[in-house]
């Protein structure tokens, strides 16, 4: 070869864009230069020098058959590793790269999770931009999006209308791997938003792929002519992103697009959509804080297998909103809980099973070893075991007895008994001799024998040696250098006959070959090479014919994980006493006796009722600090949640109507770390919540407007109340310290209070008693917030706490809000309700104002800048023990200081609309400081 190795390696490095080429050189694996460095240091790897053609470059390997521990580790942190292969050439040998490990295609993976490579294609023609600029996700959208796992072969494609919802579907897969697509790329603001989402590592493929024209033959080719009607994909967008996952993975060389049979397209139209934000909220798969323990999902898996806690994975992050679908899961696990001897019977089958999916995949790629086929075999002979565990049980007449129903168990017998039939009882771990079982193959079955019986013969040669020439001490064995030979001790060593021919002393002894021995050993070389071969041969054919029974693997793997699934969800029901629930009429949540179904598990809980239905669909939810408001509500979303993932719940009973979406703003822990600012943060969320609801979703607040100004906070929590009571019509779970908002109750039809009770002993009213934690949930606002009893129980000091106190009581008497939206509540006749909130600056204080536009839906919050009251409909909550406090139509009362007289005649002549904001604030400030003055 004209160029030294290292040249060599730089070459196909220059080929290739992965992060890292490993060359394979005779029995290893080697990295030079940079490459070298990286590794050496990343895996502790030791690097030593190369001299090549005058210089010196940095080395390190790994023995060949350990490279796919070092490959994972690498992609395991983010790397992408080429691998380049010696092979074998007429004059010498020659390398090329044949495969490009990265972590969305890496194949040999631990992990029991999924392993998806996502790509990301974004409309043509779209604008980007920052979503923090406008506060509105739109711009960037839609984006066709696909998910490949190349572990399993699966397969799915979506689309995402904005942003928000391109990352809810990144979070919900968590990919290891994105591309993304010309126009996405370039996007720093979305890359930033994604990354935000996901940990995950971002590589560039060429913009061709994602080429309309060109991503539609990929996927035809790949899954057949019908396949894009049939699954009814007529944008470009899925399709675009699609045929560059394929082309993308074909590239990396994993050559598992053979496993990859299904193109599956189930949209949101029968699922529950759940917003990243609020996965991360009901802590669904992991806590805010980031551990899995603790999750909903590890609290409520018992699965025993990994692709049975991968689907009850999927499961939880994309319920359902199929009521026939879920009736039968309901069924299922009814059926299971009901029956534990049967269950535990299954449970234990169950663990013998290997992932099907998994070992499809590496089939195809050509990966599996004798080993891998094994499991292939034991997996499919559990199919009979668990046919036979139901039966004659009461999960004969269950919807379990259909998960195996659509397989075709004939095939997966024959497949079994093939490989039963084929591989030796305990192979080696790769293909060669000992793979293939006796009786498999009748020229493979003679090698054998032959082979055999030459051992044999080696076997009595010593022993015969010995009696026909009357030696003593003679053995015959084999290493590399000498070959079989025959070994005498040194008492006997030179009474051999002439035959022997000296081929090494020892200290003891002397080794001998004879022609006869040298003859055997030749022809059992030419055995053992002949087998080698035929035993591989058969295995490959073997292995390529379980390949092409992918399919059925992957619906068996799936059957399986299935089954798993509706066992663990059956185990932890009957464990922790949970209860079926009841398909309900949209518009109802009725839960009896209802739990939080994590917290329940390290807290002794006192269970709670919820009632929302339609002539109650909005509660506002008050309590003191720590009193169990979130743990309520959360219970309420994960209630529902687990009712449409088919799952029983925890509860005595529970009455659910199918939601369409579950949304939920809850206070922003993380968010700061970020960066962003945590109101700026609250209000996306809202903003997010207010456009994406519908009458049919269900919509958690946590606080809204607690990251603002008391005032600011309270208006737009009135505001937003208004429009999700008046036109979104969600049903609403709201907690608030703001007390002003229990009023609402009176004047909003379908909004009720309900209270977390404390007991303070029933006696001071300023909250100075002590308070006991009931957490039980009443009907009715609290009477009082508690925050200043916490700051005592905290340890402020009394003079705080006492002033604290008096404050308190001079704002409450200070605040007067109106409602508006009343749709025939007490506000005035039905949907006439106008009257709205009207903060007046010069007082601090909320005053009423009509708008009379009177159609009672329009629920913008008010200007702030109309003091003068129209008529009617005045629904005045809270008179308002205030100097201004308007009467419906006067000016300022008579009792006035002149200053302050003043101050609203020029607050009236202002024109907003028409006063730059900044001199506006200015104003107020002048305005307050005079009042302040004139006080
Ligand atoms: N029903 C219950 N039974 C027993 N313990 C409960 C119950 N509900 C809540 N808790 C406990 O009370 C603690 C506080 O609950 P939670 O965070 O829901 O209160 P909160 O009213 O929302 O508080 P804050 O207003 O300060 O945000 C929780 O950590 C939980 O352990």
């Amino acid at each position: 070869m004209a160029t030294g190795i290292v040249e060599e390696f730089l070459a196909l490095k220059s080929e290739t864009d992965a992060d890292l080429l490993t060359m394979q050189c005779g029995d290893f694996y080697e990295f030079f230069a940079e490459d070298a460095e990286t590794v050496g240091e990343e895996l502790d790897l030791k690097v030593s020098q190369k001299s090549s053609h005058g210089s010196s470059y940095p080395m390190a390997g790994v023995p060949i058959d350990d490279l796919t521990p070092y490959v994972r580790a690498l992609v395991d942190r983010g790397y992408r590793v080429a691998v380049a292969d010696q092979y074998e050439t007429d004059d010498g040998h020659a390398r090329e790269i044949t495969r490009v490990v990265t972590p969305g295609t890496f194949l040999e993976t631990t992990d029991a999770e999924a392993q998806y490579l996502a790509t990301i294609v974004r409309a043509d023609g779209s604008v980007g931009g920052d979503p923090t600029e406008t506060g509105d996700d739109d711009p960037d959208g839609p984006f066709g999006l696909a998910f490949v796992d190349v572990t399993t072969g699966r397969f799915r494609v979506t689309t995402a209308a904005d942003a928000a919802e391109l990352r809810s579907e990144l979070y919900r897969h968590d990919p290891a791997e994105i591309v993304p697509g010309p126009g996405v790329r370039e996007d720093d603001a979305l890359l930033e938003g994604i990354r935000e989402a996901v940990e995950t590592t971002l590589s560039v493929h060429t913009s061709e792929a994602f080429a309309p024209g060109r991503a539609r033959r990929t996927v035809r080719d790949q899954f057949g002519d019908g396949a894009l009607e049939g699954v009814g994909l007529d944008s470009d967008l899925p399709i675009r992103a699609a045929g560059a996952a394929l082309a993308y993975v074909e590239e990396t060389g994993a050559g598992v697009l053979a496993s990859i049979t299904r193109l599956r397209t189930d949209g949101d139209a029968d699922r529950v959509a759940l917003d990243a934000t609020t996965q991360r909220n009901l802590e669904l798969t992991e806590t805010i804080r980031g551990t899995s323990d603790g999750s909903l999902l590890e609290t409520v898996d018992h699965t025993v297998t990994s692709a049975g806690g991968r689907l009850l994975r999927e499961w939880i992050t994309r319920p359902h909103r199929d009521a026939a679908e879920l009736r039968r899961r309901h069924d299922a696990v009814e059926a299971l809980a009901a029956a534990a001897l049967a269950r535990d019977e299954l449970r234990e089958v169950l663990e013998g099973a290997y992932d099907l999916e998994r070992l499809a995949a590496r089939a195809t790629s050509g990966s599996a070893g004798p080993r891998q086929l094994l499991s292939v075999r034991d997996t499919l002979a559990i199919l009979p075991q668990l046919t036979e565990a139901i039966a004659e049980t009461p999960l004969a007449d269950s919807p379990i007895a259909a998960v195996f129903a659509g397989l075709d168990r004939e095939a997966a017998r024959d497949l079994r008994t093939e490989l039963a039939d084929a591989l030796a009882d305990d192979p080696p771990s790769t293909a060669g001799q000992g793979v293939i079982a006796r009786g498999y193959d009748a020229d493979l079955d003679e090698l054998i024998d032959r082979h055999e019986e030459a051992l044999e013969w080696l076997d009595g040669l010593a022993d015969r040696e010995k009696r026909r020439h009357g030696l003593s001490h003679v053995t015959v064995d084999r290493n590399k250098t000498d070959g079989y030979y025959i070994q005498v001790g040194k008492s006997s060593a030179d009474g051999v006959p002439d035959a022997y021919r000296e081929i090494k002393t020892l200290k003891n002894s002397k080794r001998f070959v004879t022609e006869e021995l040298r003859e055997r050993e030749r022809e059992i070389l030419r055995i053992e090479e002949a087998r080698e071969e035929r035993e591989t041969e058969l295995f490959d054919d073997l292995r390529e014919r379980v390949a092409t029974r992918s399919g059925l693997l992957q619906s068996v793997g799936r059957a399986l994980a299935e089954l798993d699934g509706l066992c663990s969800l059956a185990e932890h029901a009957a464990a922790n006493d949970w209860t079926r629930p009841t398909v309900a009429d949209p518009g109802v949540l009725d839960v009896e006796a209802g739990r939080h179904p994590v917290v329940e598990r390290t807290t002794d809980f006192v269970p709670n009722d919820l009632r929302l239905d339609e002539d109650r669909g909005f509660l506002i939810v008050t309590g003191p600090n720590m009193s169990g408001k979130s743990t309520y509500m959360r219970q309420a979303a994960l209630i529902t949640l687990l009712a449409q993932i088919g799952s029983f719940v925890p509860a005595r009973s529970a009455r659910i109507g199918l939601v369409d979406g579950i949304y939920t703003r809850v206070g922003a822990l993380d968010e700061l770390a970020q960066g962003r600012s945590t109101f700026m943060v609250e209000m996306q969320e809202l903003s997010n919540i207010l456009h994406s609801a519908t009458e049919e979703s269900l919509v958690i607040l946590d606080e809204v407007g607690r990251g603002t100004a008391t005032y600011d906070g309270i208006s737009i929590a009135w505001a937003a109340t208004e429009y999700l009571h008046n036109r979104v019509r969600a049903r609403t779970l709201f907690a608030t310290h703001y007390h002003e908002l229990t009023t609402l109750a009176d004047h909003l039809p379908r909004v009720e209070n309900v209270h977390v009770a404390v007991d303070d002993g029933g006696t001071e009213a300023d909250g100075d008693g002590d308070v006991t934690f009931l957490w039980t949930v009443r009907e009715g606002p609290t009477d009082r917030s508690y925050g200043v009893h916490v700051a005592d129980i905290a340890g402020v000091p009394d003079p705080v706490v006492d002033r604290a106190g008096e404050v308190l009581d001079r704002l409450r008497e200070e605040k007067a809000i109106e409602a508006r939206g009343g749709e025939g509540g007490t506000s005035g006749g039905s949907g006439a309700g106008t009257t709205q909130a009207v903060f007046d600056l010069s007082a601090g204080s909320f005053a009423d104002s009509d708008v009379g536009d009177g159609d009672g839906t329009d629920a913008e919050a008010g200007d702030g800048s109309n003091p003068e009251a129209g008529d009617g409909n005045d629904a005045r909550v809270d008179d308002a023990d205030t100097a201004v406090a308007s009467d419906g139509r006067g000016g300022p009362t008579p009792a006035l200081d002149p200053e302050i007289e003043a101050v609203i005649e020029e607050l009236a002549d202002v024109d907003v609309n028409e006063t730059p904001p900044l001199e506006l604030a200015t104003r107020v400030q002048e305005w307050q400081r005079r009042v302040d003055d004139a006080e």
